[in-house]
């Protein structure tokens, strides 16, 4: 089943096309990284999907119907993640939980048996005391997330949970994603950490400047573009003549020398490192700390946009 189909969508800011043209179909099962650096309208894409803003065109469904202002039917399935921390600062970790699983979940034996469940997913039993105020940045984020996700929604979108979070509570996060996911929800994850949506999203759209400009698997989209390899070494001298010598190697896209550090691109081609080799020890050049690496989805942004993604 489709659980998200966005078409056309396009959001004005007076003259700033925040979103343009942008279209997306998500899968059940999936989890999805919207993928973009700060401002490239991920966000606003996220709150057109939730009817929370209006949009100048397009047509959005979520669960196979029509999603406006007015769909509780569809809401109520949906748990999101803002990137602003939203709890009240007068309630306790568990009251804030509960509260929020309380629009959805008016039982009570049912409401606490879900709220004990999302304390216990996010590794708050010790803190369920806590007044919001006493919590480290990571353990706010985590009660945000458990504020969103404690009625078990079937769609959960998190839009940059991990900004600002120190790498203890940003792992957990992300293995709590995954665990939401095996337990059947689908996922939309927005960041601009291109290592986290490598990490854990099934598919990936790339957004820049409001457009979708590449979908598909981490595999699909690195296979886009022709770089096949990065390579990296310390060269304590490197003449021109060698420099020259390398440009003219097969496969030589670029070639950086920084501070000691000599940088080789190459398409994609077989005993890249060999020549390259060959050719240092040939100029009698000495090199040392010698490693490689794959394309990254930074590669393919910049390869698509010219610039970096975390510009
Ligand atoms: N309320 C608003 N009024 C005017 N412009 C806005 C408003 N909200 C966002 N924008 C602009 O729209 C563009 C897209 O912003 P948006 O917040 O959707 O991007 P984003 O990819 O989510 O970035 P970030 O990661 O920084 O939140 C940006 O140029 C932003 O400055």
């Amino acid at each position: 089943m489709k659980v998200v189909k966005i078409e056309n969508l396009v959001k004005r800011y007076g003259d700033l096309v925040a979103v343009d043209h942008f279209n997306l179909e998500i899968e059940e099962g999936e989890i999805f990284g919207l993928l973009g650096p700060n401002g490239s309208g991920k966000s606003t894409t996220i709150h057109c999907l939730l009817s929370l803003l209006s949009y100048d065109k397009g047509h959005i469904e979520i669960f196979g119907q029509e999603m406006t202002p007015a769909s509780y039917d569809i809401k109520k399935d949906i748990g999101i993640i803002m990137q602003n921390v939203a709890v009240f600062q007068e309630l306790t970790v568990y009251e804030n939980i509960d509260y929020f699983c309380g629009l959805y979940v008016p039982e009570k034996g049912q409401r606490k048996r879900l709220v004990e469940e999302a304390i216990e997913f996010a590794g708050l039993s010790e803190f369920r005391k806590f007044y919001p105020k006493k919590l480290s940045g990571g353990l706010l984020r985590r009660l945000n997330i458990a504020c969103g996700i404690a009625h078990k929604p079937k769609l959960i979108i998190l839009d940059e949970p991990t900004v600002a979070v120190d790498p203890q509570s940003r792992n957990k996060i992300l293995e709590g994603i995954r665990e939401l996911n095996r337990q059947g929800a689908t996922i939309i994850y927005t960041t601009h950490y291109m290592e986290e949506v490598e990490q854990i999203c099934t598919r990936i759209a790339i957004m820049d400047k409001g457009r979708n400009l590449a979908l598909g698997t981490k595999d699909e989209l690195k296979a886009m573009i022709d770089l096949g390899e990065t390579i990296q070494m310390e060269v304590m001298e490197l003449s021109e003549e060698v420099s020259d010598a390398i440009r003219t190697l097969p496969h030589v896209i670029g070639v950086s020398y920084d501070k000691g550090f000599l940088k080789v691109r190459f398409s994609k081609g077989k005993h890249n490192l060999l020549r390259l080799l060959d050719l240092l020890k040939e100029k009698e050049t000495a090199f040392g700390n010698v490693h490689s690496e794959l394309p990254t989805l930074n590669d393919v942004f910049l390869e698509i946009t010219g610039k970096e993604l975390r510009d």
